[in-house]
């Protein structure tokens, strides 16, 4: 028997053998997704005994794409995500320079995922270059759809750069002479909008009235971007101004909101990114619910991984809250000199599933699985990238720390 989940005015309805599709991934993606997939459905199984369990349905994208069909990521993919509306990815490979675009990034684009849900916290035990990593407490909204990673750009020499270049020279001679070497530049577009920032920023407060969080902080480079970066913090007030009532305070910019769940105040803030990479390491307490531009979000994301203890432990979903379609996907990529070795952490996929879980109601089974792996880490039985930095730990591959998290459950 196999449910497909519906979206109603009530949210997400999903009956007890939802079907979820799945990509394997790229490189190391099938060592991770094997431990994944024993982590979740032990998870439920013990959550629910038999009642419930999750019908996988295999999609391809990528390497695997490719070989079978000669397309990289087939119109099948993309339909049964937004037909089956909840699913899971492993890493998928993007070469540098030429050839495809990022896989990643269409799927986000083409099921108009527009949040970048990366939650980032602290688990007791796992080795960080930081002295205080248990303050980092961090939600990470980054905007899924716009900014550079739109992917209009321009390679240097060809005749579409040419004529780009001719447009900015007839239209808009100022701009054209601050252009440094015009004669072989490569051009690229960033487009912001308002209403893919605010859809992006009402996001993060709804999370953060959800969630009694009390912060939200908008992290751009408006002084140098000023119609981009710059418009997205005038937007996200905006945005908390005119749809949640926030007031200015002592006469802005910042603002703040009363969380109609809990009376609450919540502050909503602006920070530029170079300044906020550095108050990520010196006081990351100041911060809790973050929202970004594409390509902030993707630095932050990274960054805001190793404070905690690394990029092995970092998840996420791509979300769009209107029609409830959601692809859930670690925060790290491939890794391709790890791939087949089964040797890296799975902790950053089993976590995307764990948030794929609560996305979908079932929270006895998510939590079974951050029992899982509070314990491993503990019992220090974890992969490379952890026992490298934990004295006195027992170094497991990528299948036996799963099986370690089952256990542990
Ligand atoms: N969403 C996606 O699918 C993403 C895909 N990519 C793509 O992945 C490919 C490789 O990118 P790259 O820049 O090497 O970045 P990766 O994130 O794949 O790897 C960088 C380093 O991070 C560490 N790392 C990554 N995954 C794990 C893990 N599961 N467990 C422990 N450590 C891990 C390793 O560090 P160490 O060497 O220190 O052990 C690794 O060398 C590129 O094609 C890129 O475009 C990149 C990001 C996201
Ligand atoms: O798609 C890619 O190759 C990179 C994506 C990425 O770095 C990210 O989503 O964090
Ligand atoms: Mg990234």
């Amino acid at each position: 028997m196999a449910d497909q989940i519906t979206m109603t005015s009530a949210g997400l309805k999903v009956g007890n053998n939802p079907v979820i599709p799945y990509i394997e991934g790229d490189g190391t993606g099938p060592d991770i997704w094997r431990a994944t997939v024993a982590v979740v459905d032990g998870a439920v199984q013990k959550a629910y005994g038999t009642e419930r369990k999750i019908v996988w349905k295999e999609v391809l994208a990528g390497e695997k794409a490719f070989k079978a069909t000669g397309e990289w990521l087939p119109q099948a993919t993309i339909d049964a995500f937004k037909q089956d509306l909840v699913g899971i990815k492993g890493p998928l490979t993007t070469p540098i320079g030429g050839g495809i675009r990022s896989l990643n990034v269409a799927i986000r684009q083409e099921c108009d995922l527009y949040v970048c849900l990366r939650p980032v916290r602290y688990f007791t035990g796992v080795p960080s270059p930081v002295k205080h990593p248990e303050l980092v407490d961090m939600v990470i909204f980054r905007e899924n759809t716009e900014d550079i990673y739109a992917g209009i750009e321009f390679a240097a020499g060809t005749d579409e750069a040419a004529a780009l270049a001719a447009f900015i020279r007839e239209h808009f001679p100022k701009m054209y002479g601050k252009i440094r070497f015009p004669e072989d530049c490569g051009l690229g577009i960033k487009p912001v909008s308002k209403a893919g920032t605010q859809r992006l920023v009402a996001a993060a407060i709804d999370y953060a009235i959800r969630e009694d969080r009390d912060s939200v902080t908008l992290v751009h480079k408006g002084n140098i971007m000023k119609f981009t970066e710059g418009a997205f913090r005038d937007w996200g007030y905006a945005c908390a101004h005119e749809q949640y009532g926030a007031q200015p305070i002592d006469g802005g910019p910042w603002h703040l909101l009363k969380n109609p769940r809990t009376g609450k105040e919540i502050v909503i803030k602006d920070v530029l990114a170079d300044a906020f990479l550095q108050q990520i390491l010196t006081r990351p307490a100041e911060y809790s619910v973050i929202a970004t531009l594409n390509l902030n979000g993707d630095y932050i994301s990274d960054a805001l991984a190793a404070c905690v203890g690394g990029i092995g432990i970092a998840p996420g979903g791509n979300i769009n809250y209107q029609t409830g379609t959601a692809v859930f996907e670690a925060t790290h990529g491939t890794a391709p000199k790890y791939a087949n070795k089964d040797m890296v952490n799975p902790g950053s996929l089993i976590l995307s599933a764990e948030m794929m879980l609560r996305y979908l109601g079932w929270t006895e089974a998510a939590d079974a699985i951050i029992r899982g792996l509070d314990r491993s880490i503990a019992n220090k039985t974890v992969t490379y990238d952890f026992e490298r930095l934990m004295p006195g730990a027992t170094k497991v591959t990528c299948s036996e720390f799963g099986r370690q998290i089952i256990k542990n459950m």
